[in-house]
């Protein structure tokens, strides 16, 4: 693996590292400016609202889509460089297979074409859904399918894990089997996980690391432990229907304002000192009022800050 310098801490590896990253389609940007860098051997959650530009972003990592601005790296390695294709996988919302195949079959392929397999984990992931292996993969469930490309997936061993969307069609038992399967993979081997949800509860349960994007750019990027101390959830009476004047000098999130009472959440400048209730909130909390107020100035932590202008550390 390339090592580049951590401005974060120690030096270190980076799984991604992006700088001014673009995608432009016909009919606008779908990703703008996009700057960030992810640790190796992080689990990262994708989270925005649809549109967003989470599936570009992982289209542009897994070289399915060509950046029309700026700069991406895989541990270090330029994203059109050949050394990168073995270090991947990628598992899309549509999981292509071939329908007539069986389990068994796909399995086989994904064997001969990956040097590196590991017949076994796949093996593994399938029989623990009870997958028949003589099934044609067009007959399986859309669970049963999702099954099977994890296993394909998994199986090529590779350092960088990139899933869209992987856990929408499995059931909350097979859904908790697969989270705790791939948290076992990133920690055994030091696999860094990239996936997309819109499962809050997931994020949070599995995720160390963030990357919320909003219509085409990042909004936050860094540690989940550093990001979520960042805000206060503050509650208290308000001043003439308004929050108080001494909370403008904080970042004020998202606020609400019911008869007397006012509710905040806020970037902390500072000790938060008044008569307020001050709570630390949970994850979801401040991704929910990150994505529904946009106009928030960004947070990185400071690991997964590129020097750009216009950003802020955590
Ligand atoms: N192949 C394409 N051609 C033209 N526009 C596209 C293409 N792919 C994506 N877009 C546009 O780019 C924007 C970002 O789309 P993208 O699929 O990356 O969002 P997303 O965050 O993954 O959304 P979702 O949560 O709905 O899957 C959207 O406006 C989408 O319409």
């Amino acid at each position: 693996m390339a090592e580049t310098s951590n401005p974060g801490g120690s030096p270190g590896t980076w799984a991604l590292e992006a700088r001014g990253l673009g995608k432009r389609y016909r009919r606008g940007w779908a990703l703008r400016d996009c700057s960030f860098r992810l640790p190796a051997g992080r689990i990262c959650g994708l989270v925005g609202p649809n549109g967003a530009g989470k599936s570009t972003l992982l289209g542009l990592v897994s070289r399915q889509v060509a950046a029309t601005r700026g700069d991406l790296r895989v541990f270090g390695v330029p994203v059109g460089d050949p050394e990168v294709m073995p270090r991947f996988a990628f598992l899309g919302q549509d999981k292509p297979m071939y329908k007539r195949f069986s389990v068994a079959e796909t399995l086989r392929i994904g064997c001969e074409l990956n040097p590196g397999w590991d017949a076994a984990a796949a093996e593994r992931i399938v029989r623990s859904g009870d997958v028949p292996m003589n099934a044609a993969v067009g007959t399986l469930s859309g669970g049963q399918r999702t099954r099977v490309a994890l296993a394909l997936a998994f199986g090529k061993r590779p350092d960088l894990l990139l899933l869209d969307e992987p856990m929408a069609d499995l059931d909350p038992l097979a859904r908790d089997e697969m989270s705790t399967l791939l948290m076992a993979e990133a920690v055994e081997r030091g696999t860094t996980v990239v996936m997309s949800s819109h499962i809050l509860a997931e994020l949070e349960d599995m995720c160390d690391y963030l990357l919320v994007v909003a219509d085409g750019r990042i909004r936050m990027a860094g540690d989940a432990d550093a990001l979520v101390p960042a805000h206060a959830l503050v509650t208290g009476l308000a001043e003439e229907g308004d929050l108080p004047a001494a909370l403008a000098r904080h970042t004020v999130i998202e606020k609400r304002v019911q008869g007397r009472q006012f509710r905040a959440m806020v970037r902390t400048d500072g000790p938060l000192s008044g008569d307020w209730q001050v709570a630390v909130p949970s994850l979801e909390e401040v991704l929910l009022a990150h994505l529904r107020s946009q106009d928030a100035p960004p947070l990185y932590t400071p690991g997964a800050q590129i020097e750009t202008e216009g950003t802020r550390t955590a």
